[in-house]
């Protein structure tokens, strides 16, 4: 069964360790393809700091060099809240034959408990959970919540990047350069934009 990866964000921006989570899940599991899907509304997130529409440029830009990154509107055009199950139920209905396989760091599965529908999902997906540095994620706990997890999951330990959205947005707010960090067609479209300096 053709196997594709999902890499989920708010993209707030877009950053090296996203790109290099997709790609190491890609090759670890075989994926056909890697999805990357920005979110509309990211449920537990009180604030975006750009548009949908300036993060899913940015994630454009990002993925643009990789033949085997894609990019779908599917969030962004449903708009409102973006629950993941919405996602992965209407792309499973659409492609019923395909392995979905949700690309997750360590921090954001930890909240899967608050996530809508999370028993459900746990059924219809399954999870590459890659390790992020300065993250413990409680396994057992989560495992007694969501059994079915075990047999669903696959946890990746690398690559270990210690890099967040959070901390680009402080280094622009500060004057500090991004580059390096992320794509240079993001840092220009940052620039151009004039994104996080307030
Ligand atoms: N450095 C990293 N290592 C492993 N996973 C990561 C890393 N950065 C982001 N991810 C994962 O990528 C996905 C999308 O992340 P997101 O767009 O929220 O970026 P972020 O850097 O965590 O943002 P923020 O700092 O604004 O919360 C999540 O599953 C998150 O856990
Ligand atoms: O469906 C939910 O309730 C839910 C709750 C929290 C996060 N998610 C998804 O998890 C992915 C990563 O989220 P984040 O915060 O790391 O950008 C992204 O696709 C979110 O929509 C989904």
């Amino acid at each position: 069964m053709q196997r594709v990866g999902i890499l989920g964000g708010t993209f707030d921006p877009i950053h090296y360790a996203h790109l290099a989570i997709a790609e190491e899940a890609r090759v670890v599991l075989g994926l056909s393809q890697v999805m990357f899907i920005p979110t509309a509304q990211q449920p537990l997130k009180q604030q975006h700091f750009s548009s949908a529409y300036q993060r899913l440029a940015m994630t454009k830009l990002a993925i643009a060099d990789n033949p085997a990154f894609t990019v779908s509107t599917i969030e962004v055009e449903r708009s409102g809240v973006s629950y993941t199950i919405d996602t992965i139920q209407a792309l499973h209905e659409d492609q019923p034959d395909i392995e979905w396989w949700l690309i997750v760091g360590s921090d954001s599965l930890a909240t899967l408990p608050r996530w809508h529908s999370a028993a459900d999902l746990v059924q219809l997906a399954h999870f590459a959970i890659l390790e992020r540095p300065g993250f413990d994620l409680d396994w057992s706990a989560l495992l007694e919540q969501f059994p079915a997890l075990a047999k669903r999951s696959v946890r990746i330990q690398g690559p270990r990047m210690d890099l967040s959205a959070t901390e680009l947005r402080s280094r622009l707010q500060a004057g500090l350069p991004v580059r390096y960090l992320v794509p240079d067609a993001v840092a220009s479209y940052i620039a151009e934009q004039q994104l996080y300096l307030a």
